[in-house]
């Protein structure tokens, strides 16, 4: 599958889990001018190649019409951050948003297998952290939290916000934010049982 058209399945399949209410969500992947990104403000359950644009690692837009993500400089940060990372998806779940704000000094995981879908873990008998970042409508400085705690290997939470999952390809960025989102969703769960 050429990666425009691999770009464009990985956001309806997040559309369709319901992961992108109200326009929520950006979604990048990097090719060889910079990066393909979602323009702002688009329905993504009705996403099409006319709304991705490419920009070069600087944010600047190369080609497309319309605006690119109020959060494509941030997009645009990590993939000048870390050049292994080659995809980021971002969306806005409940479990994600509710988390983030309980936990703002970040979310420890374990005991899971499902952790093993997290690139370089291999059992659930660890403890991993998944950062928090406190919520910014300034792009520059969201990405200096963000680096302040690098690396990272999936993602983190941005506060009250959502998810940023990154890979290497669309797929392993994919693989991230699903097993993210279903941790999330157990931690969610297991809250409820001391009330
Ligand atoms: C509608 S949610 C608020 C904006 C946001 O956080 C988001 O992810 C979507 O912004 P975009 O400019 O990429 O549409
Ligand atoms: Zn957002």
């Amino acid at each position: 599958m050429i990666l425009q058209d691999e770009l464009l399945a990985a956001i309806s399949w997040a559309a369709q889990q319901g992961w992108t209410p109200a326009t929520g969500g950006n979604f990048s992947a990097r090719v060889p001018q910079g990066y393909l990104v979602t323009a702002s403000g688009r329905d993504k359950t009705r996403i099409q190649a006319d709304d991705l644009l490419l920009c070069d690692l600087e944010g600047r837009v190369l080609e497309g019409s319309g605006k690119p993500s109020a959060e494509s400089d941030l997009h645009a940060a990590l993939y000048r951050m870390d050049e292994q990372i080659g995809c980021v998806l971002h969306t806005h779940t409940v479990a994600s948003t509710v988390l983030s704000r309980r936990f703002p000094e970040g979310i420890a995981l374990s005991g899971f297998e499902m952790q093993k879908a997290l690139q370089g873990n291999s059992t659930h008998d660890a403890t991993i952290h998944l950062p928090v970042v406190p919520n910014s409508q300034d792009m520059s400085e969201l990405a200096d939290h963000v680096r302040a705690g690098w690396p990272m290997l999936w993602g983190f939470l941005v506060a009250g916000h959502g998810i940023y999952a990154v890979g290497s390809s669309i797929a392993e960025c994919r693989r991230h934010l699903e097993a993210i989102e279903f941790l999330l969703a157990c931690v969610l769960e297991e809250s409820r049982w001391s009330k």
